[in-house]
């Protein structure tokens, strides 16, 4: 069934190595419509090498800020200048820490190139136990409502949820927040450390904005090839 919303890929280029990451976003170049570099390149290569990486690519910048309001706020203001598409806050940082990120965005960033702020929900890594095991009680899908409710009600632009949450956040949370579904696994692809999953097809049905996709594609022996049938994936979906 059709929504009408069409959903765009984002490419995880998750490497230690700049000219890896350098290549492979030159290989998604056609079908990716953004590139997300995160701790494991950043920590690795640090902020000059993110903006070598992400090139002239829109970047997702997906560091996941968990800190004391403080903390974030001034974090946000040592990553304008690489000028991110997005960037990401844990929600259970709590509604001031999501509000000062909000602040910060506003107050560093010219009006016309505020990144999307995105609140990570429940990591896709993570099932029903895990979650019982962090001391939260209850389904994952009632948890990701509760902090997707609190993010977008203290200022978040959008979400990282599973494809799973996407429908219970649009009944909730109606068409504002922009969603972004990483835990994308084309059929046959191995799972990994992923817990909830779906493949492009089912994620573009239930109606995400954009899909985040790396090991199935950076792994694959062909990068290109595995790019460019995600986004074939998503189009026929759409259609
Ligand atoms: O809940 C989350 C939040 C972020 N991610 C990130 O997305 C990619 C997924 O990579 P795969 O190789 O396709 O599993 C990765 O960079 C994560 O840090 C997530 O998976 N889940």
């Amino acid at each position: 069934m059709s929504h009408g919303r069409s959903t765009r890929l984002i490419v995880a280029l998750d490497t230690k190595d700049t000219a890896q990451a350098v290549s492979w976003r030159e290989q998604v170049a056609g079908p990716a419509c953004m590139v997300k570099l995160g701790l494991e390149f950043t920590y690795a290569c640090g902020l000059d090498a993110v903006r070598e990486a992400a090139g002239g690519s829109p970047l997702f910048l997906d560091l996941k800020l968990h800190d004391i309001p403080n903390t974030v706020a001034s974090a946000i203001g040592s990553l304008a200048a690489l000028r991110p598409a997005m960037l990401t806050i844990h929600a259970s940082g709590g509604r001031a820490m999501i509000a000062a990120a909000r602040k910060a965005i506003d107050e560093t960033f010219p009006a016309d190139a505020r990144p999307l702020l995105l609140a990570v929900t429940v990591l896709t890594s993570m099932d029903e136990a895990a979650l019982h095991e962090t001391g939260v009680e209850g389904s994952v899908v009632a948890q990701v409502l509760r902090l997707g409710a609190l993010a977008m009600d203290s200022g978040a632009d959008g979400l990282v949820c599973s494809s799973h949450e996407i429908a219970p956040l649009r009944a909730a949370l109606g068409d504002a927040p922009v969603l972004v579904v990483p835990g994308i696994r084309p059929a046959g692809s191995a799972l990994g450390d992923q817990k909830r999953v779906m493949t492009p097809a089912q994620a573009s049905a239930a109606g995400a904005d954009w899909i985040v996709v790396g090991r199935p594609i950076t792994r694959a022996a062909d990068p290109a090839a595995a790019a460019a049938a995600i986004a074939a994936e998503l189009e026929t979906a759409l259609s």
